[in-house]
């Protein structure tokens, strides 16, 4: 059987990749390098509520729909087991993985509900809940921040575009400058990253 060698050039294709390549490194970059012009009072307030929430007996819980889900559980993922450094484990909870709870509620009481009835069987006051979306729209996220401002749990959004509904309902309102999917949820991570590796820091340091 014919196959075919993917190694040869294609001049066609190489320069169409170029210019794609280049594109969206670039857009890329400017939206992370809006971050130190935006978001730098967003992220510290960010890292000061996490800290306090730990320090206080609190947890944090993350919460998103598609990409913004993966970005959920890989976060709660280095807080409870490690990032960088072997610190003490830190507690944190993606409500995106129980496939059980997420498609009972989703089938008995709508989609719209997944997320609400966790953060109300599950969190507390003095817990942090992150909602991770590009839109701030989506009605999963905006029932669960309701339910969560009633239970004395502070609510951040990690946003793109202009907020959307989440970002006039939550405590804390992180809004990306772009409108790029894809690049907003890129400088998510960064931020999700960076908070991490700032509680690394802080508790290898302190305790
Ligand atoms: O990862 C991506 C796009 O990069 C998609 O899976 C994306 O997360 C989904 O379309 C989500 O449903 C978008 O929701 P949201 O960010 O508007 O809350
Ligand atoms: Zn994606």
């Amino acid at each position: 059987m014919d196959t075919y060698d993917v190694t040869l050039h294609d001049s066609a294709i190489d320069s169409e990749a170029d210019t794609k390549i280049e594109e969206i490194i670039q857009s890329h970059t400017n939206v992370i390098e809006s971050l130190l012009l935006f978001n730098m009072h967003g992220i510290k307030e960010l890292c000061r509520a996490t800290l306090k929430c730990f320090n206080s007996g609190g947890k944090i819980c993350f919460m998103g729909n598609g990409g913004s889900a993966a970005d959920s559980q890989h976060l709660a993922a280095e807080f409870v087991g490690r990032f960088k450094t072997n610190r003490k484990p830190l507690p944190a909870m993606a409500l995106t993985t129980d496939t059980s709870i997420i498609t009972a509620v989703a089938n008995d009481f709508g989609y719209e509900y997944i997320f609400e009835r966790q953060v109300s069987s599950l969190c507390n006051p003095g817990d942090v809940l992150v909602a991770i979306s590009t839109s701030g729209n989506s009605p999963c996220l905006v029932k669960a921040i309701e339910a969560a401002k009633t239970r004395g749990v502070f609510t951040i959004g990690l946003l793109g575009k202009d907020g959307g509904v989440a970002g006039n309902l939550v405590d804390l309102p992180i809004i990306v400058a772009a409108n790029d999917t894809a690049r907003i949820q890129e400088a998510h991570i960064l931020i999700g990253h960076l908070l991490c590796e700032f509680c690394d820091e802080h508790y290898t340091l302190h305790y």
